[in-house]
C-alpha cells in the first residue's frame, strides 16, 4: 500500500486526531524549543492533522507555515482545522520537496521522518530548502534502542526505517547539517495504570510501559543548515 492509500485511510476515520492528541505529549516540549523567530517561515514535514505548525505560527508569531503530506486527506483535514490565511497545506512526498533552494527557516517532522522512501536523500532535501543557520527539529517515537516500538512494522503497510540514535547523527552531517543537539523527551502523560492492571491487550508489564513512555519517549535530533 502506497503512503497516499495507508494515511488516506487514518484521515478518513480520524486518526490524524488522535495522532495529534498522543504526540503533543511530547511534541509540544521539542516545539517549544524551536527557534523560530517573528515572520520566518517553517515548514512541517508529514504534518497530519496539521497542529504543529499551528503551534508555531501562533507561539511563536512564524510569518508562513506550510505542513506538508503525502496523503491528500490528511492535508484536507488540516486545512478544515484553520482559517489562518499565513498557513498552508501541501500535497508531496518527502523525496522531492517543492520548495526553493535556501527558502525555508526552519524545518519539523514529528513521527513521519521514518516514513521516507529513501530517508538520506529526504535529508538532502532539508539540507537544500533550509536557509542557512535553519533548523531541522525531527522527532521520532520509532528508533533502535526503543525497543517497543521494534513491532510497529507489522502493523502498518509503508516500509519504516529505524535508525539508532547514532545513525540519525550521522544521517544528519553526511547529508550537510551540523548536529545541534540530540535528546530523549520523557512522555509524562500517557496514563500508567497500577501494576494489578497488567498484562494489559498492550503492555506484558508495567516496566515496560513505563520504560516505554518514562525513559524513551520521543527521540529528538537538531540539525542545523550550513
Ligand atoms: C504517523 S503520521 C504523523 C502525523 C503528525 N506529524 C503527527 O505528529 O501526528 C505520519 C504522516 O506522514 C505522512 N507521510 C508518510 N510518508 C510520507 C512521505 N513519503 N511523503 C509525505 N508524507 C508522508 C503521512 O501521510 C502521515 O500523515
Amino acid at each position: 500500500m502506497s503512503v497516499r492509500e495507508e494515511f488516506d485511510a487514518w484521515a478518513a476515520d480520524g486518526r490524524d486526531k488522535g495522532m495529534e492528541t498522543r504526540h503533543w505529549h511530547t511534541a509540544k516540549h521539542a516545539l517549544a524549543r524551536m527557534p523560530v523567530e517573528a515572520g520566518q517561515t517553517v515548514l512541517d514535514l508529514g504534518c497530519g492533522s496539521g497542529y504543529a505548525g499551528r503551534a508555531i505560527r501562533e507561539t511563536k508569531n512564524a510569518g508562513t507555515v506550510y505542513g506538508l503530506d503525502g496523503a491528500p486527506e490528511m492535508a484536507h483535514n488540516a486545512a478544515s482545522y484553520t482559517d489562518d490565511s499565513q498557513v498552508g497545506y501541501v500535497i508531496g512526498d518527502f523525496g522531492s520537496l517543492p520548495f526553493e533552494t535556501n527558502s525555508i527557516d526552519h524545518v519539523w517532522t514529528m513521527e513521519a521522518f521514518y516514513y521516507a522512501a529513501n530517508p538520506h536523500e529526504t535529508l538532502e532535501e532539508v539540507a537544500r530548502i533550509l536557509r542557512p543557520g535553519g533548523t531541522f527539529y525531527c522527532a521520532v517515537n520509532y528508533y533502535e534502542e526503543n525497543v517497543h516500538s521494534h513491532d510497529w512494522q507489522d502493523n502498518i503497510s509503508v516500509e519504516m526505517t529505524r535508525w539508532s540514535r547514532d545513525e540519525y547523527r550521522e544521517a544528519f552531517r553526511a547529508a550537510g547539517l551540523y548536529v545541534a543537539e540530540q535528546d530523549t523527551i520523557p512522555d509524562r502523560e500517557t496514563e500508567i495504570p497500577d501494576a494489578e492492571a497488567f498484562p494489559t491487550d498492550n503492555w506484558e508489564s508495567r516496566e515496560a510501559m513505563v520504560e516505554r513512555y518514562r525513559t524513551f519517549g520521543t527521540l529528538l535530533t537538531v540539525g542545523v543548515a550550513h
